[in-house]
């Protein structure tokens, strides 16, 4: 038995119904991938789950995409993306991994130990601000921590309209707080260090442990039950969870623009500098220097801001530099071949 969910529970929008035209409207079958393997594409849509194979002439697609299919559920084309998580991959070949598509909120999670950190929680804004995202920041192990409050405050002044919580992750009342962030169809992923707490609040979250939706085990015809099918969970409330293992590898690469909106409050005082081009070390003339002599800027984050803005900067330059040296070495390859071919 495949159980149904309408085209809302599955995050339907009208950002996307709008994408689709008259004959598509009445011929296609709208789908969203929860799950994606070298060969297959495991899709959900209001008419129940669906494996199609993946062809040559298909886009790199990522879990939480909106495909469209024939009533025959052949693929016809991919639907514009909301937001989209991707990471710089490694191999013979660098190129950009699609992770996960169309997630509504980013749950940032660390916990009230040594794992704080606020350098990391900015490193997580940043992401989420590349790949279009909202953020929400969630303290977990309020429990074991004596007073959380000083913590919520410290990551509040880092933006006053991100919404900030302690929760214990184990105990569903404490994330009551999320409701706003709860309602049916929105998409959430996690991200945040190892041991956290992000498989506790997903399973608190379904409302006890691995209570996985039959859709998602379903879609294997063969019975097996893959990472890949584990990595969009329903609620019992209709909220999708998306807990891919490809989220702990983000990187920071070519996101200048999440970089400085996560750090809106520096860019607004580096256009008061006296000089365009100040790097805001001992020019005269400069805002982001007299905020932090005054104290309204903390130097730490100053000093984030610019060890952030490398990393990405070094991360997208190894990328391009990656590129240009495939293309090198296949014209050296194509070359060699032509004078061996000259030769014999
Ligand atoms: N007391 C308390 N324990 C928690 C809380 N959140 C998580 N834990 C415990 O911390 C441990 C790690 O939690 P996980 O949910 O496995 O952490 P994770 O982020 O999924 O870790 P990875 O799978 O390694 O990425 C488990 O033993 C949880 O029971 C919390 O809010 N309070
Ligand atoms: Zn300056």
């Amino acid at each position: 038995m495949t159980p149904h969910f309408s085209l809302h529970q599955l995050g339907w929008k009208p950002f996307f119904q709008l994408q689709l035209s008259l004959e598509e409207l009445e011929n296609s079958i709208p789908a969203r991938v929860f799950g994606v393997e070298r060969s297959l594409i495991y899709l959900l849509s209001s008419e129940g789950s669906l494996t199609i194979p993946v062809i040559k002439s298909m886009p790199d697609l990522a879990v939480g995409d909106w495909v469209v299919v024939d009533t025959e559920h052949r693929f016809i084309r991919l639907l514009e993306r909301m937001s989209l998580f991707s990471r710089k991959a490694s191999g013979t070949q660098v190129y950009r991994q699609l992770i996960s598509a169309n997630v509504d909120t980013l749950l940032i999670v660390s916990s009230l130990n040594n794992d704080f950190n606020l350098n990391r929680i900015e490193r997580y804004l940043a992401l989420a601000h590349e790949a279009k995202v909202e953020p929400i920041v969630l303290l977990t192990k309020a429990d074991l921590c004596e007073n959380p409050e000083p913590f919520v405050e410290a990551v509040q002044a880092l933006d006053k309209m991100l919404p900030v919580f302690a929760v214990n992750a184990q105990d569903q009342a404490s994330l009551q707080a999320l409701d706003l962030w709860l309602s049916p169809g929105q998409t959430l992923a996690f991200l945040g260090s190892s041991g956290v707490g992000k498989s506790t609040l997903v399973n608190t979250l379904l409302g006890g442990a691995l209570q996985e939706t039959n859709a998602i085990r379903e879609a294997d015809s063969r019975g097996r039950h893959t990472t890949t099918s584990r990595s969009l969970h329903l609620t019992p409330s209709g909220v999708l969870l998306l807990d891919t293992p490809g989220m702990r590898e983000l990187q920071l690469a070519d996101c200048a623009q999440g970089v400085d909106e996560t750090f809106a409050d520096i860019s607004a005082l580096a256009m008061q500098c006296k000089f365009s081009d100040c790097q805001h070390e001992s020019e005269p003339g400069c805002a982001v220097q007299a905020a932090i002599q005054s104290g309204k800027l903390d130097q730490r984050r100053l000093l984030n801001y610019r060890k952030l803005m490398k990393e990405q900067a070094f991360n997208a330059g190894t990328l391009a530099e990656k590129r240009a040296e495939d293309k090198r070495f296949s014209k050296m390859v194509k070359s060699a071949k032509n004078i061996k071919q000259r030769k014999t």
